[in-house]
């Protein structure tokens, strides 16, 4: 007997979308296009190295509209943004590819790689293999799993076969459980979102409160809720390796010099927690 007593959820409704879209495409995309299509794609950026090193790196995000605050800005151009982004010195760039909720579109990711030198992430609600060799068709460098989305068996085996065809499995996690779970998956790169997908609501604290608990050799990222240099600092101090920016930065007026406020902020190994001991 299932002791949900609660109606679905935010996510529950935003997954059934996915998979209607997904079978949609699955008509007309064949799994063998795909990979013909990826294997003609330039190949893999290194993602680690753009996350790793002395410094808090930034994921600047392309994000039309989000299920918590609907249309947060038109974005006629997703090429010219991520082009602005990394003149802003973003090390990463992620591309929304949901339609219904969030706007985005595999068309979307295209655009940004054929115009970045930068690794992309291809953020969406990936369930199968088929939407890791579209992320790999369309350009994309690392690919979002989702811990709350799946079950651990397919985590596991969506964490090898995307790390098989080149892309870095960036797994997101926002409970302890979750967390466990990702890590006995052996996710190398691990985001600690301070939002939760079933009520929408950003808790900050999430991130200080999950990351001593992750391994030393993961990279953590914090997602969601950086309002600017000031919250990247404090994620910063609870062991953030990188953050992941977007309603802040599209919803600003200058998104290459929002970034580079971040950019700079991030910069200074100071920040980090582990070096505050060294003379
Ligand atoms: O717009 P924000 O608060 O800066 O958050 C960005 C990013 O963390 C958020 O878009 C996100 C994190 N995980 C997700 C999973 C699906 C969709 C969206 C997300």
């Amino acid at each position: 007997m299932s002791e949900r007593t609660e109606g679905p959820s935010v996510l529950d409704g935003i997954l059934d979308g996915v998979r209607a879209d997904l079978a949609a495409r699955q008509q007309t995309v064949s799994m063998d296009d795909l990979k013909q299509r990826a294997e003609r794609a330039q190949p893999p950026r290194d993602a680690m190295a753009a996350l790793g090193g002395d410094r808090i790196s930034v994921i600047a995000e392309v994000k039309r509209s989000s299920p918590s605050k609907g249309a947060l800005a038109a974005i006629a151009d997703p090429a010219a943004l991520a082009s602005d982004y990394e003149a802003g010195g973003a090390h990463v760039i992620s591309v929304l590819t949901e339609r219904r909720k969030f706007g985005g579109s595999l068309e979307d990711l295209a655009a940004v790689r054929s115009r970045v030198d930068i690794p992309i992430l291809r953020k969406d609600f990936i369930l199968t293999s088929y939407q890791l060799w579209e992320a790999r068709a369309h350009g994309a460098d690392l690919a979002l799993l989702m811990v709350v989305c799946l079950e651990q068996e397919a985590l596991v085996s969506l964490i090898e076969r995307a790390e098989s065809i080149g892309l870095t499995p960036l797994v997101e996690v926002h409970t302890e459980e979750e967390l466990e779970r990702a890590v006995a998956a052996k996710a190398r790169v691990i985001g600690i979102n301070a939002r939760n997908l079933k009520t929408l609501e950003v808790d900050r604290d999430v991130f200080a409160k999950l990351a001593p608990k992750t391994p030393d050799n993961v990279i953590k990222i914090a997602e969601s809720g950086v309002r600017g240099p000031h919250d990247l600092l404090a994620y910063a101090r609870g062991g953030a390796d990188a953050v992941l920016v977007g309603e802040s930065l599209v919803t600003g007026k200058d998104p290459r010099k929002a970034v580079e406020a971040l950019v700079t902020a991030g910069a200074h190994p100071s920040t980090r927690p582990d070096h505050s001991a060294e003379g």
